[in-house]
């Protein structure tokens, strides 16, 4: 690592944090908390991860409530997805019925984008909505080192992640992660070296200031993660982040083709973030912009090119689109 991503490592990456609800609730003082859940198509796992946040929301008076709303934004769904986190007690947002100005666009990265405009906190945490054996401990601990300094914008977990494949019949304690070790890691200590002391870049589960994420854009699909932590750091240093250790996080494992497209898509939030390539929200605010990549199934005896267009649009800073839309 660099100097200073070793110095950051020791400095801001908590092994074993303690924030508790009890003591974090207290410290928010006037600052709403949102949670927010992306979904698409989780319906086997959307409710047992809202019914482990609802006491966060809802303590029961003893004391002020760490989470002021659960929201799952719902992105496109087409199984039960929505009336089983409603049911669950989310508060259910599709991604059609928020900036509707704007014609909805596949991927997590657009529903992550509007959920600045669905949800009220001043500090949004995320939570993947396809987690098993959910633990709600995740929130205090995203949300310690944003409640109690005022340096971090952005507050990433890191944990050990489980591989499990069912039908190759594969299940292991390590493994999982795999964009995050064969693509994300290295091409981060290319393109910003001093990134290389974050654990799991590309973990779904993180916190950040409100303020933070309307002043940056939105890249698509699966590159949202890395648009976001690169100019965290481009903006406010490495100061501006910290890490947290959430324990173990068990999620569904997709198949080799569709890492092979999320890769794409982080590579392109990447590339965008380099000197060679103009940063797409500037150069292309349409829904155009996108790149072709071709991957090949084997049909009987022969290879196939299967080809399909990934789009590369970033969403703009919601704070430009404000104001723009109000001169
Ligand atoms: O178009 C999409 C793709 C994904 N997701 C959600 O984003 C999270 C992470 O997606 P996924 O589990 O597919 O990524 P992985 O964890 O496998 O990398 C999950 O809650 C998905 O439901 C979404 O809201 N819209
Ligand atoms: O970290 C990774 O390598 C990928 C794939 O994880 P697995 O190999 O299926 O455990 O999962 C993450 O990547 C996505 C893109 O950034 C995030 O949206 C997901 O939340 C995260 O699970």
């Amino acid at each position: 690592m660099t100097p200073e991503a070793e110095r950051w490592f020791a400095a801001r990456s908590w092994q074993e944090p303690s924030w508790s609800v009890e003591r974090l609730a207290p410290l928010k003082g006037r600052t709403r908390v949102s949670v927010v859940l992306p979904a698409l198509n989780e319906q086997d796992t959307i409710a047992p991860i809202v019914t482990a946040l609802a006491p966060l929301a809802d303590p029961g008076g003893h004391r002020p409530p760490l989470v002021d709303e659960i929201v799952v934004l719902d992105s496109g769904s087409t199984d039960n997805t929505r009336e089983r986190a409603s049911r669950a007690g989310a508060r259910v947002v599709s991604r059609e019925d928020v900036l509707t100005e704007f014609e909805p666009r596949a991927g997590k990265g657009e529903v992550l984008w509007r959920s600045l405009a669905a949800v009220s906190g001043d500090v949004l945490v995320f939570l993947d909505s396809d987690l098993v054996d959910f633990d709600a401990g995740f929130v205090p601990a995203l949300l310690g080192p944003l409640l109690t300094r005022p340096e971090p914008v952005l507050v990433k977990g890191f944990y050990r992640r489980p591989l499990r494949l069912p039908r190759e019949g594969l299940q292991q304690a390590e493994g999982g992660g795999r964009v995050t070790e064969l693509l994300a890691r290295p091409v981060l200590s290319a393109v910003r070296p001093d990134l290389a002391g974050v654990i799991q870049p590309l973990g779904g589960e993180y916190a950040a200031r409100r303020e933070f994420l309307e002043a940056v854009p939105f890249a698509p699909g699966y590159g949202v993660e890395t648009g976001l932590l690169i100019d965290a750091y481009d903006r406010h240093g490495l100061d501006g982040l910290a890490q947290v250790n959430l324990g173990v996080r068990k999620h569904r494992n997709r198949g080799l083709l569709q890492l092979g497209i999320m890769s794409r898509q982080i590579l392109a939030a990447a590339l965008s973030r380099t000197e060679e390539h103009p940063h797409p929200a500037e150069a292309s605010g349409g829904s155009g912009a996108e790149v072709s990549y071709t991957q090949f199934v084997q049909l009987e005896s022969e290879w196939v090119p299967h080809e399909q267009a990934i789009p590369t649009a970033e969403r703009p800073p919601l704070r430009s689109l404000r104001e723009s839309q109000a001169r």
